[in-house]
């Protein structure tokens, strides 16, 4: 079942210690089949180089195991908030990728400060609040996911195709889960030149929002310019 979607998911997956945003069994890559509610993800704690298509893991949005012998990603709680929440989402990707990581740890949202970041996020890249000590004893990771669907309460995920989550890490998210890696890449790259920004010029300020309009929405179609700011 999902064979096609099996093999997208896992060489997503693939792309993350490709990458270089990943060490060891860290982050996750799903993807999912909108037609039958069923989403593929990587197994929970398998070196990345063990991995094979046929690992990959089939759930659905219930959390029950349809397909696969493994257990699914620690983080699946997560995805499926997500996926419910977003339904425009195709693939979601976590990872403890180290500049992104770093923001979040630290709690901050990375702002705009220039034509990379506008190309691919809206505005700043939000970072999500810490849990509560009864939204950790209760349910880490679907609270998890709960808790960025508050902080998007006001965002366009399609806009803002990622988040960094108070104390833990990035998540980000796209069309399908090739999309969803660009965009962890991109984060990543994005979370390097901010924190060298602020580093280079403690006064730096976000980009005009003209010049964020002018770069994200010459990306994404003018039909999606909403007006904001000329
Ligand atoms: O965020 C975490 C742990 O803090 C997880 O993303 C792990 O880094 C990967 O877990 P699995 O996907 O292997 O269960």
């Amino acid at each position: 079942m999902l064979e096609q979607l099996k093999k997208e998911v896992y060489e997503a997956n693939m792309e993350l210690p490709k990458r270089g945003l990943i060490t060891y069994t860290w982050g996750n890559v799903s993807g999912i089949d909108r037609e039958s509610g069923l989403f593929v993800i990587k197994p929970s704690g398998v070196d990345y180089d063990k991995l094979s298509p046929e690992d990959m893991v089939v759930m659905d949005l219930d959390g029950n195991r349809v397909e696969g012998d493994l257990n699914p990603s620690s983080d699946t709680p997560t995805h499926i908030e997500l996926y419910k929440a977003f339904k425009d989402l195709g693939g979601i990707v976590h990872t403890h990728s180290p500049w992104a990581t770093s923001w979040a740890q630290a709690g901050r949202s990375i702002p705009c400060y220039g034509t990379t970041h506008a190309d691919y996020f809206y505005g700043e890249i939000p970072c999500a609040r810490s849990l509560t000590k009864e939204e950790i004893e209760e349910a880490y990771e679907k609270n998890t996911g709960l808790v960025i669907i508050e902080i998007f309460k006001d965002k366009n995920p399609v806009y803002v195709p990622g988040v960094l989550c108070t104390n833990h890490g990035p998540f980000t998210w796209g069309a399908d889960a090739a999309e969803a890696v660009h965009n962890a890449v991109v984060l990543e790259e994005v979370a390097k030149m901010a924190y060298r920004c602020e580093h280079l010029n403690p006064e730096a300020k976000p980009a005009p929002q003209y010049l964020q309009d002018k770069h994200f929405f010459r990306k994404h179609g003018a039909n999606a310019y909403y007006g904001q700011g000329k």
